[in-house]
């Protein structure tokens, strides 16, 4: 069963549309992620997979025991989070917040599973430091070991790497890779990093307002709108591609993108 399926999801601020007839599924274990233009629609998505923007039409059903707010999200690095003025150890507890109803203190065990996500990324050396004194790459993972404290099902992340150098990116990734492929923890990152996400993730969703690709990551790479993106964004300007596709292709849809959705049958995750 899917975690989330979101079904002809259409979103709007104020009447215009942002995100429009969109489908896809999230199922355990799965590795999606969501790349397209600035302005495509990206972070709205999110907003409504965390429940906070509701769609204008169709749905987000969640299931396998999902709850909203048993999401872990890590959300865009903002200046003011990036100052917060407390120590690491309260800001990975605070990953329990959500689950914690209205008890007004932290129990037991959440001290300890934040102590288990501390450990888990190599931070538990911090835990009295400041947040705002580390570096950025110790920040995401903080941040990261926060979001875990929320979550056993699903992750969710908004271009997590902003500001990092490459080294760093790099081994957060593969942090995110082992979560992934260890624990079964389905991620969902936002990413600019094409390149990245189509060798990491298991499953792509290109939007453009709606879909123009939805599937598995290696039929991405070899699809159109696949090409055409990870050319554009190797040189940036150029546009390449389109003049290598065979003749008679039939894939292109509005705007010159070919539209592809795969669907849930074929996908064969091995979590089904
Ligand atoms: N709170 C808001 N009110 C009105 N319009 C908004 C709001 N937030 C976003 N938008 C608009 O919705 C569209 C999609 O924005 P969104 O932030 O979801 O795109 P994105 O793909 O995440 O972009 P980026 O890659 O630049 O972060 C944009 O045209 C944006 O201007």
């Amino acid at each position: 069963m899917a975690l989330v399926q979101c079904e002809e999801l259409t979103i709007a601020y104020e009447g215009q549309v942002v995100v429009r007839d969109l489908s896809f599924q999230i199922h355990p274990g799965d590795y999606l992620c969501i790349v397209g233009e600035n302005g495509s629609g990206k972070s709205t998505l999110v907003k409504s997979l965390l429940g906070l923007k509701a769609p204008l039409k169709g749905r987000i059903v969640l299931g396998d025991g999902l709850k909203q707010k048993e999401i872990g999200y890590l959300p865009q690095q903002t200046d003011v989070q990036k100052d917060f003025p407390a120590s690491v150890q309260e800001v990975v507890l605070s990953g329990r917040l959500n689950s914690r109803g209205m008890k007004p203190f932290y129990t037991s065990r959440d001290r300890e599973q934040a102590k288990a996500m501390m450990g888990l990324l190599g931070i538990e050396g911090l835990r009295r430091s400041c947040f705002r004194d580390l570096s950025g790459g110790q920040k995401q993972r903080v941040l990261l070991a926060r979001a875990l404290c929320a979550t056993k099902k699903m992750l969710l992340l908004d271009e997590p790497v902003t500001g990092l150098d490459p080294l760093v990116t790099a081994e957060f990734y593969q942090l995110i890779k082992e979560v992934n492929q260890r624990s079964g923890i389905a991620v969902v990152m936002v990413s600019h990093d094409i390149e990245s996400a189509v060798r990491d993730a298991s499953h792509i969703l290109h939007l453009q307002e709606t879909a123009l690709f939805y599937g598995k990551a290696e039929a991405y790479r070899e699809s159109l709108v696949g090409r055409m993106f990870l050319e554009r964004t190797k040189a940036p300007g150029e546009m390449a591609g389109g003049s290598q596709e065979p003749a008679g292709n039939t894939e292109i849809a509005g705007g010159g993108m070919p539209a592809y959705t795969e669907t849930s049958e074929k996908r064969g995750t091995g979590f089904d």
